[in-house]
Formats: C-alpha cells, structure tokens, sequence
C-alpha cells in the first residue's frame, strides 16, 4: 500500500500512536513494538509512529495502517532521521512516512532539509513528516516540501521551553497561519483532554507517545502521585 498525500485525509482528527521503547528497556524488541502496536490499533489508532528499521519491519506486518517511521541516532542535536541515508533507509524498511529532524538545524550530512526532502521523493514513495521545534521551523518545513508538520521537537531544540504538557501556543500558531500543509500535534500530550485540546487549537491529527505505550514512565506518574 503506497499512501498518497490524498490518503492523509483518513488521518484527518485522528489519533496516532507512537510505540517506542529506548536503548536497554525491557521492551525494546522490535516484536513488542509491533504488538504494542497492534493493540493500539485495536483501540482506535489510525496510524502508529515507530522507531527503528526492525521496528518498522515488525510493524508494517502486524498492522494495516500506516506506518510512520524514523531511525533515531544519538540523543543531542539532530538525531531524528538526521540525514537522507537514514530516512531512505526507513523509507525501504517499509515506512509510509518518514519522519525526519525538520529543523533548521545543520544535518549531519550537510544536506539543507529541501534536498533531503527530494533525495526521499526521488527514491521512495514514502511521504515526509518534518519534525519542527519552532513556527520558523514549520515555515521552512513547507518550503522544502514536507507532506505533514509536526510539534515533536517543541521544546527540545533551544527555540521554545519545554511545556509541562503540549506545546500549544505553537501549535496555533502554525495551524492559525494556514501553511498549507496537515500539522500534527506530537509531545507530551498526556491526557484524552490535552488531546482534545490539540485538535480545538486546529492540529490535523494528534500524536501521543509515552502516555499509552511507556509503561515505566506512566508507573512513574502514578508512583509520584502516591508520594506527593
Ligand atoms: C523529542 C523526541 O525524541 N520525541 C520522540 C519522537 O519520536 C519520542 O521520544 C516521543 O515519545 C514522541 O515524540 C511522542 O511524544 P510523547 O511521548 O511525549 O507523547
């Protein structure tokens, strides 16, 4: 299944999940991913957000929605998809969109994000998610060609504090401006109502990661609830 831009509308107000274990947790096995990620479609996810080529591999045979992809590399700067080896990669592993660092940030292969954009549409059929942390990001995002506008690296680059929950000043913003592209709203979205929220503040679909697929930070919460 090749996901076309017109295919997004089925995204349209939805949920999407993100499955993602990190380096040295109990559930980082790529089996995992794809049945955490299986049980959130079960739940009503239109599509799921998973990291790693194995994850991706994994996932695109235990669910039938789209699949975004990315390969995280290191932890600071751009580690996002951080160039165009990475996202082709993902691309191949069988991803209908590749999420990529969609900042204004140098890359790591001196790629300007346009090019990067193109280098993906010229070998694969997958479509781009830019991962923004800033408005002018966002800007950039859709000068170079994305396919969709996310608020996942708000408040993880130097542009924004990091909101206890969503990001939602940015996500107006972006959305008010009428970019001409979906905006997906990504980052500490914690609650059903802060999901609510992100769409009311006009996101075209909403991304929520830790809250249903991290278990140990959710333990956490509870734990820290109990103590305080
Ligand atoms: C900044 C960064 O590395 N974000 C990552 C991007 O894929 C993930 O670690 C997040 O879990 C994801 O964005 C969903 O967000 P949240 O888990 O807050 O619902």
């Amino acid at each position: 299944m090749i996901l076309t831009p017109e295919g997004l509308d089925a995204l349209h107000s939805q949920l999407i999940v993100s499955c993602q274990a990190y380096p040295g947790e109990p559930m980082r096995d790529p089996r995992t991913t794809g049945q955490v990620a299986a049980s959130a479609v079960i739940g009503g996810a239109a599509a799921v957000r998973v990291q790693g080529l194995a994850d991706v591999q994994f996932t695109r045979s235990a669910v039938e929605v789209p699949v975004i992809g990315l390969w995280k590399d290191g932890h600071d700067g751009v580690f996002i998809t951080p160039t165009l080896r990475h996202a082709l990669a993902v691309a191949n592993a069988g991803a209908h969109i590749v999420a990529i660092d969609g900042t204004r940030r140098p890359r790591p292969d001196s790629l300007t994000l346009k090019q990067t954009v193109s280098g993906i549409r010229a070998e694969s059929h997958a479509l781009v998610m830019a991962d923004c942390g800033s408005f002018a990001d966002a800007v950039a995002a859709v000068e170079a060609g994305a396919d969709l506008i996310g608020t996942t690296l708000a408040g993880y680059t130097d542009e924004r504090p990091k909101t206890a929950g969503p990001d939602l000043g940015l996500l107006a913003e972006i959305a008010g401006a009428g970019l001409g592209k979906p905006v997906v709203a990504e980052g500490r979205i914690h609650t059903p109502a802060q999901a609510r929220q992100a769409l009311d503040a006009g996101a075209f679909a909403v991304v929520v990661g830790t809250a249903i697929t991290h278990p140990a930070s959710i333990t956490g919460w509870f734990k820290d609830a109990l103590e305080n």
